[in-house]
């Protein structure tokens, strides 16, 4: 078994004194790419959320890469990046400067950052806009501009948040391509799709919550069919 780099202990979550994780315990270890499943509502964001410290936890622990999220928060925020379903970015700042913000913010030498760069804009074709504003970016081509980001920091954990709709099917592909990779330098993936066939095809563990618990988990050859339930 390889080293923990995620580890959730028992961690409540409340929205509006409404309980919505209710004691998740899971781990995720190097070299997984872990699919965290589960139904319109069941909890996937709301871990993801708590787990970047966007919303606060009533109780328990996440360690990532040994560091626990209240007591180490500063290293804690290095060792994983984001790629969110929804692109995130700033509308003052150019395709180009996203990457260099990024870099700058989790400490990346500039010849690695320079290095890196160069082979995502390639691989993502992007190499036409990395001096337009997010204004003038389709939509997949904001959500590459969240990926390039998250992928050149080059963090022990990234979490991905529903990747694949929105993507082309080279962009899927090559985003595929480069979670593997990582996941064979010994760093972790956990993602959460609903798109059941690609999460099969490369995703090698999985965690299923329902209803903000953990209903099941395991290698992902075990995971059977997807039955229809609420939350
Ligand atoms: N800001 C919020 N205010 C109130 N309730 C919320 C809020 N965010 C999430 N919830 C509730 O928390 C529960 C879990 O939501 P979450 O967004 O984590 O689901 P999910 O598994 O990511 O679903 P989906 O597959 O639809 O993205 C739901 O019952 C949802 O209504």
């Amino acid at each position: 078994m390889g080293k923990e780099i995620v580890k959730v202990e028992s961690l409540f979550v409340d929205i509006n004194h409404t309980p919505v994780l209710k004691g998740l315990n899971f781990k995720v270890n190097e070299g997984q790419i872990c699919a965290l499943l589960g139904h319109n509502g069941a909890g996937k964001t709301v871990t993801f959320r708590s787990m970047m410290g966007i919303l606060k936890k009533k109780s328990g622990r996440i360690l990532i890469n040994g560091y626990d999220s209240e007591k180490e928060q500063e290293a804690y925020k290095q060792q994983f990046s984001y790629i969110p379903e929804e692109p995130m970015l700033f509308d003052e700042l150019n395709v180009y400067q996203h990457f260099q913000v990024f870099a700058l913010s989790y400490g990346v030498p500039e010849a690695e950052f320079k290095k890196r760069a160069h082979s995502y804009i390639e691989m993502f074709e992007m190499g036409e806009k990395v001096s337009e504003y997010p204004e003038n970016l389709s939509k997949g081509m904001r959500q590459k501009v969240n990926i390039i980001s998250s992928m050149i920091v080059d963090t022990p954990l990234l979490i991905v948040d529903e990747p694949f709709i929105g993507l082309d099917v080279e962009a899927s592909y090559y985003l595929e391509q480069e979670l593997k990779k990582r996941a064979e330098r010994g760093m972790a993936v956990l993602l959460s799709s609903h798109v059941i066939e690609k999460v099969k095809g490369f995703c090698n563990t999985y965690i299923k919550l329902q209803k903000g618990e953990v209903v099941e988990y395991g290698d992902i050859s075990n995971l059977r069919g997807f039955e229809v339930s609420k939350g």
